[in-house]
């Protein structure tokens, strides 16, 4: 008996990190993603390309099995948020180790693997709302460990009074939870094809988060580009009209002028996109 639980927890682990690791692909395929790196190509970005994100996204499998595993059925206490963090850093050392020293998916990484112990927490039958509660009751939790490091997002979000990518994890993700996912749902409703509706999810996550990316590349300026121009896509229709289509490439110059990539709005869309295949119904593992 407790050797069947423990192959049906390996199993289960495994497929959770897999569908980690196909949503951070999915999202880094996607196109066209206005100034993030696409199958068109680099966006605003000088160091990043398609081929280096998915390779990153491969070099992740084993962080994110590890996430699952360590996760399984354990409770949200300091001592699972403190591994949580060191396999966490493990993952990031991976990533770097995969990509000669580039920031594929450091915020992606928080996310995903915050979502990925939560769902393992579970033990594999989580709601959105369960798994988005559990991730946050442990990204709340303080891990002695983490380094006292001055990043460019905790810059951009003391010099702009904004919050994060932590508070975004800490808040159980609002901006997957109360516009990308029903954006996505409300898309697909409506005869959007399933790239349309992505896109316009990543929509949904532009008008509102602020991004410490695009801050700390185009400051206010770009924060404020990006949420008028997200907003203006989903106003003319969305992704699947032709009046949308404009809007979004226009968008897309926009913020290819002022030097800024929407990375942490990337990050939630490949959140959004795990939860929605999670904890989907026809998906035979829950
Ligand atoms: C919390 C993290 C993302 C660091 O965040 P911080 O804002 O200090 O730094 P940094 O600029 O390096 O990365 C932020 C990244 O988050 C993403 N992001 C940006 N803005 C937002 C936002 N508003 N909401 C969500 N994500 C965002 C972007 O990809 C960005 O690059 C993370 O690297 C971290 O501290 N990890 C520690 C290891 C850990 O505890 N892991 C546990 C889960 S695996
Ligand atoms: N398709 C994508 N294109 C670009 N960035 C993405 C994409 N998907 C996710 N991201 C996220 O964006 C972040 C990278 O953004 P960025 O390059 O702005 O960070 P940086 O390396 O800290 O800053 P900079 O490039 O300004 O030096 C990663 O942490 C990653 O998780």
């Amino acid at each position: 008996m407790k050797l069947l639980s423990q192959t049906q927890a390996e199993a289960q682990s495994s497929q959770l990190a897999t569908m980690a690791r196909d949503c951070l692909i999915d999202e880094a395929r996607l196109s066209p993603k206005p100034g993030l790196v696409d199958s068109r190509g680099n966006g605003a970005h000088q160091d990043l390309t398609l081929a280096l994100m998915e390779r990153s996204a491969h070099s992740l499998m084993p962080a994110f099995l590890a996430l699952a595993r360590h996760s399984w059925l354990r409770p949200a206490d300091i001592a699972l948020r403190e591994t949580v963090g060191r396999l966490g850093r493990d993952g990031e050392q991976q990533m770097m180790a995969a990509t000669g020293g580039v920031n594929t998916h450091r915020g992606a990484i928080w996310a995903l693997g915050l979502l990925v112990s939560a769902a393992a927490m579970h033990g594999g039958t989580a709601s959105a709302d369960q798994l988005t509660r559990t991730a946050a009751a442990l990204a709340s939790l303080p891990d002695r460990a983490a380094p006292k490091l001055f990043s460019k997002g905790l810059k951009a979000t003391h010099r702009y009074q904004v919050p994060g990518a932590r508070e975004e994890a800490q808040q159980a993700f609002p901006h997957v939870m109360k516009l990308a996912l029903p954006q996505l749902l409300a898309s697909r409703a409506v005869g959007a094809s399933e790239n349309e509706a992505r896109l316009d999810a990543l929509m949904a996550i532009m008008t509102s988060l602020s991004d410490t990316c695009v801050l700390s590349r185009a400051g206010m300026t770009g924060l404020d580009a990006m949420q008028q121009g997200a907003r203006a896509v989903l106003l003319a229709g969305g992704c699947r009209t032709a009046a949308g289509q404009l809007a979004l490439s226009q968008l897309d110059r926009r913020m290819l002028a002022l030097n800024a990539s929407p990375g942490g709005a990337a990050d939630l869309l490949a959140a959004t996109l795990f939860i929605d295949r999670v904890c989907s119904p026809e998906h035979s593992y829950f």
